[in-house]
């Protein structure tokens, strides 16, 4: 086997990505030992208890000997809890993040600099609508893109540091890319957050509507409203964290969105099957090219944990 990337990672906040990526880095050797830590005593116990590592009963205990800190908690946390780790950690190491959104995940970070330790901003795009560290599983982000978002730095220390969580990421399979975290938040607004605010709402709106049809609309939901309401069913402290932290953006691609619902709505209300068939023909077109490129990452991820889809009952 070869040698870990880093001898020792630190995992603070244990749900679905921090349980992930602890038992990532076990089963594909990237890390000598793993310490974890979380804000509750509920998660931690349950941690321990799904031998995912070392729980720490504080975050100081948990980061100290860690060459890479992984902090795996809501993008509203992020400044609280890199504040306290960072005066704990030992100089040279790295500190990241998973958050969904990358300015302000930056800034969270970045505000706890003290200038001994390596800030190193990133994303993995692939994740399932569940929470919990029982919801954890290693092939999370096999074959998935990993966003690094560095800062401008061109010490060598630090581009070494880019360097080798850059190894960490592909060791539990990812693809890595850098970007600007202005770029990243832009990409994912549309790609990403807008549909799941898409979905809360047509769920929510469905529900609404069931009282009236008396049951009619979950009775014989399709496969379409069924996929909403998976993407649904997703974490809402994680997700109000990323509509409040992504706000521009996000409120950039609504107000295109609505303006091309309103143009489909007309068509529908004015009989214009031209249009419609012109829209759907390009959305189709659209679809097929993202195939043929390789890009459809969420046959391989989104929403199939082996170990939880009961569904399917993949195992
Ligand atoms: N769920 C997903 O599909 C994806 C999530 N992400 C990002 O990963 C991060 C974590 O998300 P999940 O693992 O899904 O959430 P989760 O809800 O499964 O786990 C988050 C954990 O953080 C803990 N926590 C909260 N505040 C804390 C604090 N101050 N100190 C220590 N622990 C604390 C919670 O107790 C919880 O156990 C979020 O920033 C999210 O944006 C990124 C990619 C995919
Ligand atoms: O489950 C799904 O469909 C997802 O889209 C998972 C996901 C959620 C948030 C992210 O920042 C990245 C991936």
């Amino acid at each position: 086997m070869t040698e870990p990337v880093f001898p020792s990672i630190a995992i603070i906040g244990t749900g679905l990505i921090g349980a992930s990526i602890a038992r990532a880095a076990a089963e594909y050797g990237a890390a000598g030992s793993v310490n974890l830590y979380d804000v509750s005593d509920d998660v931690r116990q349950r941690a321990a208890g799904l031998g995912l590592g070392d729980v720490a009963e504080t975050l100081q205990a948990a980061v100290a000997d860690a060459d890479c800190v992984l902090l795996c908690v809501p993008v509203g946390a992020l400044a609280a809890v890199a504040a306290a780790a960072v005066p704990h950690m030992k100089t040279g190491a790295i500190l990241t993040d998973v958050g969904s959104v990358k300015g302000e995940a930056a800034a969270a970070l970045m505000a706890a600099d003290d200038g001994r330790v390596h800030i190193i901003p990133g994303h993995p795009i692939a994740g399932t609508e569940q929470s919990g560290p029982e919801a954890g599983f290693a092939t999370l982000f096999r074959d998935a893109w990993h966003i690094l978002t560095p800062g401008p730095s061109t010490d060598e220390a630090y581009l070494a540091g880019v360097d080798a969580l850059t190894r960490f990421w592909q060791a539990l399979g990812s693809k890595v890319e850098t970007m600007d975290s202005a770029r990243h938040d832009r990409v994912l607004a549309i790609t990403s957050h807008l549909p799941h605010l898409i979905a809360f709402n047509i769920v929510a709106t469905a529900f609404d509507m069931e009282t009236v049809e008396q049951g009619e609309v979950v009775k014989y939901s399709a496969g379409g409203f069924r996929d909403f309401t998976r993407i649904a069913a997703s974490d809402p402290v994680m997700w109000r964290d990323v509509f409040l932290t992504n706000k521009e953006a996000v409120l950039e691609c609504l107000g295109r969105f609505s303006e091309d619902l309103a143009v489909l709505q007309r068509a529908i209300r004015w009989g214009d099957g031209d249009m419609l068939m012109r829209e759907f023909t390009r959305a189709r077109t659209i679809r097929k090219a993202i195939i043929d490129a390789g890009q459809d990452s969420s046959a391989v991820n989104f929403g199939r944990n082996p170990h939880l889809d009961k569904e399917t009952g993949e195992s």
